[in-house]
């Protein structure tokens, strides 16, 4: 068993100015403000700096009417924090996909299915970030992952792996314009951090939703994931960011990555770099507009001119469209589906892909329908979906359970009252017709 390999992590990356600047196209909501309110040079700042917040949204968002928040300062460290996510990720997963790293990089979660440094190590980064951010806030968070494996006696090693990853990303985090904290943070810290993300969420009040790595499956095997984080305020999901660091830029490649991927890790080892790849998806509810900014690469630095706004697929005819779901049956029922998808006359094959990067791909236009039945008793969870149903909505989706009801993430960690499944759709018509469908179907499955 390899363990990971992190000392060359903890990068002594020269701390750089960001220059940052908004000046891109105009919209209703979009970067905006002139160079003359970039942020200062930001190097390991010292607690108490001022960081000059950014994004805009006036208009016709959230800060045009009603006296409303425009959620500038939520939306620009959110995209930023989920950049950095995206950095330690994909430093693990090049990890656990070099020949010498063994299974012993892989844990299990209570449920079997796996959990990495990589969990861990993004929600430590995410918690401790946010809370610097919003220092004058109380930041609740609601997570995933818990500390007890890492606080365990055998937790030891894997404690230390996640410190480092988390170093590793945090003295970058001046070249994505955070701060990286005074001095290397402690396991103590780390722990701290982890366990900083225990709110239940809930009808009121303002919290975060983070998933770490949706889609761990997908992770390990060096295939999609995404790292997916959503304020939630009285119920109500305000803004999505998600982080999709293996997304490839020709949507053809989403279909058969996998094999792809192997195929070219045998030709040479795999690293972040190996293609172009790798963007993050942004909106704010109310907004009317989604944005997408290529990942920040190793050598690059986040440049808001990047971002380009992304807008769901035109299609609306079922047989030109194509729908997604998840690649394991175990966590939807792919018979249904392809019932589902017969009976309204899709002809595509299924696009099955691991993680939100299906909600990414319909908010993209690369697919026009995303569907997921679990089995009868699985609860989902909000940091499953949060980030992805502002995403597709703002881009000018719609997202239901199968009794046309919008999610309800306003009842703690579950999406409780969730009338048997989820359907996302590009367009009304697609989606009406597969709410027929399911109506039409449902008594007789066996779901
Ligand atoms: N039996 C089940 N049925 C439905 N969803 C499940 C499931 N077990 C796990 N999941 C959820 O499905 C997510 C993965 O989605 P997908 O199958 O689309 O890749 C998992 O996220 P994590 O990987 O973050 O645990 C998990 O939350
Ligand atoms: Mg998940």
């Amino acid at each position: 068993m390899g363990s990971l390999r992190l000392s060359a992590w903890s990068s002594s990356a020269a701390a750089r100015a960001f220059p940052s600047d908004w000046r891109g196209r105009p919209s209703r909501c979009a970067p905006s403000s002139p160079a003359s309110a970039a942020p200062p040079a930001l190097g390991r700042l010292q607690m108490g700096t001022d960081h000059a917040w950014q994004w805009d949204c006036r208009g016709g968002g959230l800060g045009g009417g009603g006296g409303r928040r425009d959620y500038a300062k939520e939306m620009e460290a959110a995209v930023r924090v989920v950049q950095v996510a995206c950095t330690l990720c994909q430093r693990v997963q090049d990890s656990l996909l070099l020949a010498d790293a063994g299974s012993g990089s892989v844990h299990s979660k209570l449920d079997r299915s796996p959990v990495t440094v990589a969990d861990w190590g993004v929600q430590a980064t995410v918690s401790w970030l946010l809370s610097d951010c919003f220092r004058d806030e109380n930041v609740s968070i609601v997570a995933e992952e818990d500390d007890k494996t890492l606080s365990s006696s055998d937790g030891t090693a894997l404690l230390e792996s996640v410190v480092a990853a988390v170093n590793g990303c945090l003295v970058e985090a001046p070249k994505y314009g955070l701060r990286s904290p005074e001095k290397d943070l402690r396991a103590h810290d780390v722990l701290q951090a982890i366990r900083k993300c225990s709110s239940t969420g809930g009808p009121k009040g303002r919290f975060w939703v983070l998933d770490p790595v949706d889609g761990t499956l997908g992770f390990v095997r060096g295939d999609q994931y995404a790292i997916a984080l959503a304020l939630i305020e009285d119920g109500e999901v305000v803004l999505g960011v998600l982080g999709c660091p293996n997304y490839p830029m020709k949507k053809e490649w989403l279909n058969y990555h996998q094999r792809y991927y192997r195929l070219m890790s045998k030709v040479a080892p795999p690293t972040s770099g190996s293609w172009n790849k790798g963007c993050v998806m942004y909106a704010h509810k109310g907004c009317g507009q989604a944005w997408m900014q290529p990942l920040v690469h190793d050598f690059g630095m986040l440049n808001w001119h990047n971002s380009r706004e992304i807008q769901v697929s035109s299609v609306s005819d079922p047989v030109s469209a194509t729908f997604c779901e998840p690649v394991e049956k175990a966590n939807s029922s792919h018979s249904f589906t392809a019932g589902l998808a017969h009976s309204v006359g899709l002809r595509n094959r299924p696009l099955r892909v691991y993680s939100m990067v299906k909600y990414a791909a319909i908010a993209r236009g690369d697919a026009e329908i995303f569907m997921k039945f679990a089995r009868s008793g699985y609860k989902e969870k909000i940091w499953d979906h949060a980030a992805g149903v502002v995403i597709i909505q703002e881009a000018g989706g719609v997202v239901t359970d199968a009794g046309g009801r919008p999610l309800d993430f306003s009842r703690g960690v579950y999406l409780e009252g969730l009338d048997r499944g989820i359907i996302a759709c590009s367009g009304a018509l697609l989606h009406r017709r597969i709410l027929g469908a399911v109506d039409a179907s449902w008594n007789s499955s066996t779901l």
